[in-house]
């Protein structure tokens, strides 16, 4: 394992008013799963924003294997950059271009980011496409012609083909029936366990992050309020808040079972 990303005590603020992130430190790993779970609001993907960045930090430092993100950005070092760290978002109406199949979505980043001609491009889709249980037939079809769901497993195949260090997924499993949630959090478990990858899985569903993470932070309004490792933080919430999350977590998956 080593230390892919590192947040040093990031502040986030939007117009003079709202502070999304409140001095948050972190580090993100290869070969390791970490949550972010937290109330609406609480600045989850505040943060998920800003380790793809698509978001700066109002002061703080945001580092990717050793490089502040902000010399990342250049165009010149963007490849190394998307190389590094991959994102998987909830919304994926726009991830796919409409002009393109997803078959050529999905191959382009092995070309350019893997290295891959053509060829071993196509075959590395066409296994991934298998391993994430996605129909064969849905690859040659247009992304407007793909359910939500569809979508969603397509944009985790696009960005697991370039083999990231870390992968940042902000609610994306959300629109998958649980058999395929299944599927693929088991996918995601087994690139963790067997390709060192990284994973941050930002989620308001606990049985899917008590099953693929290894670790938790638990976020306040901004602020990291706990962290350790998910059975001990789920287990044994030592800060007031977590307490309160977990129980209504738990009532939530009463309520709906
Ligand atoms: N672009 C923006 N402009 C102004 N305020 C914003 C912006 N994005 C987020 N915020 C505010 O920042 C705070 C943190 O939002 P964020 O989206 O990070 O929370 P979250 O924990 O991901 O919530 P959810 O679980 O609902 O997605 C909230 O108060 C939100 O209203």
């Amino acid at each position: 394992m080593s230390t892919v990303i590192e947040v040093v005590d990031v502040r986030k603020t939007y117009g003079r008013h709202v502070t999304a992130l409140d001095g948050v430190t972190a580090m993100f790993e290869s070969g390791r799963s970490v949550g972010i779970v937290g109330e609406s609001g609480s600045g989850k993907s505040s943060l998920g924003r800003m380790l793809v960045g698509l978001s700066t930090p109002t002061s703080g430092q945001v580092l990717v294997n050793g490089r502040d993100l902000r010399q990342l950005r250049r165009r010149s070092l963007r490849l190394e950059f998307l190389r590094a760290v991959q994102q998987v978002a909830q919304d994926t109406t726009t991830t796919f271009d409409p002009r393109h199949t997803v078959r050529e979505a999905v191959r382009t980043p092995a070309q350019i980011l893997g290295g891959m001609d053509k060829a071993a491009a196509d075959d590395a889709v066409d296994a991934i496409v298998e391993e994430l249980g996605i129909g064969a037939e849905l690859v040659d079809r247009y992304p407007h012609e793909l359910s939500g769901g569809q979508r969603q497993r397509l944009s985790i195949a696009r960005s697991l083909i370039v083999r990231p260090d870390i992968l940042i997924c902000d609610e994306a499993v959300s629109a998958l029936d649980v058999s395929a949630q299944a599927v693929v959090l088991n996918v995601l478990k087994q690139y963790v366990r067997s390709h060192s990858l990284g994973l941050v899985f930002i989620s308001h569903g606990l049985p899917a992050t008590a099953f693929i993470t290894d670790e938790l932070l638990v976020m306040n309004a901004g602020v990291v309020v706990e962290e350790g490792d998910t059975a001990t933080v789920l287990g044994e919430p030592s800060h007031a808040y977590t307490r309160q999350l977990v129980e209504a977590f738990r009532t939530v998956e009463t309520a709906a079972a």
